[in-house]
């Protein structure tokens, strides 16, 4: 326990192929909810549990980059693309930890969908031992009256181990450095990556979905056309 409040740092994991609005939009909210110093946005190198992805290791990262240039608290974190292989968020977040202290409130951003499947993760539970977790609700992923992903929607063990960890105090958060879960109210946008793709395979307009600069550049390098 902290003895008085720590500004947190968010760590927001993701296979960015590509960044678009519903990772931009729950960043700059969650951020701005639990008065995070700042958002580093970290693209995975292989992702595990899914295929792809379909852009360039270094095609994603630079569509991060450029995506949150201007927004003085949102950092490009290139750790685990420097790492190369499968990326471990467990790998990252210790290494987050060791550099930062051990004092440092670490949160953790994951939508509901990446959620709900963490007991698949790699020693999963140490995560808990390391930050806090923030949940965005999405479309699709709805949570329920707690304010939770349904309790059915949770295999068993994650249930059991969240049990005790939830909390609907944002300033709590700041009084430890991890082990808390606390669910963000923010704002239900129906945007994924993979619908971007298809847009793009079949010559469909991505505008108003992604940051200018992001339609310029998949443009520009011919991404995602099939
Ligand atoms: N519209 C959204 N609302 C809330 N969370 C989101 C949204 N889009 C992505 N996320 C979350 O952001 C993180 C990184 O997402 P990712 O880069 O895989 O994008 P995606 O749109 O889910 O991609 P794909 O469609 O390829 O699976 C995950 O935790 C995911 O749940
Ligand atoms: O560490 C793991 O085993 C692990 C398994 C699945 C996903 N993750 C992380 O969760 C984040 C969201 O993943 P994704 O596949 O939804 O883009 C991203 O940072 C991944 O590296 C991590």
């Amino acid at each position: 326990m902290n003895d008085f409040p720590v500004s947190p740092v968010g760590v927001f994991g993701g296979t960015f192929d590509p960044v678009h609005y519903g990772h931009l939009r729950i960043a700059e909210e969650i951020a701005e909810l639990v008065g995070l110093r700042e958002m580093r946005f970290v693209p995975a190198g292989i992702p595990r549990l899914r295929r792809g992805p379909e852009a360039s290791l270094e095609h994603r990262v630079e569509m991060v980059r450029r995506a949150i240039d201007g927004n003085s608290r949102f950092i490009l974190d290139e750790r685990e693309v420097v790492r190369g292989g499968v990326s471990y968020s467990v790998d990252t977040l210790r290494e987050l930890r060791q550099e930062l202290g051990k004092d440092i409130v670490l949160c953790f951003v994951t939508g509901a969908d990446a959620f709900i499947r963490l007991a698949e993760w790699h020693r999963w539970r140490e995560l808990f031992g390391l930050c806090h977790f923030i949940i965005a609700a999405r479309p699709g992923h709805l949570l329920s009256a707690e304010n939770r992903p349904s309790p059915a929607a949770l295999p068993q063990e994650l249930e059991e181990e969240c049990r005790e960890r939830w909390t609907s105090s944002a300033e709590i958060l700041k009084y430890a450095p991890g082990g808390l879960i606390f669910t963000a109210q923010t704002t239900l946008l129906d945007i994924s990556a993979t619908a971007i793709r298809k847009r793009v395979a079949s010559g469909k307009s991505i505008r108003y979905l992604v940051p200018e600069s992001t339609r310029d550049y998949i443009a520009a390098n011919d991404l995602y056309r099939e």
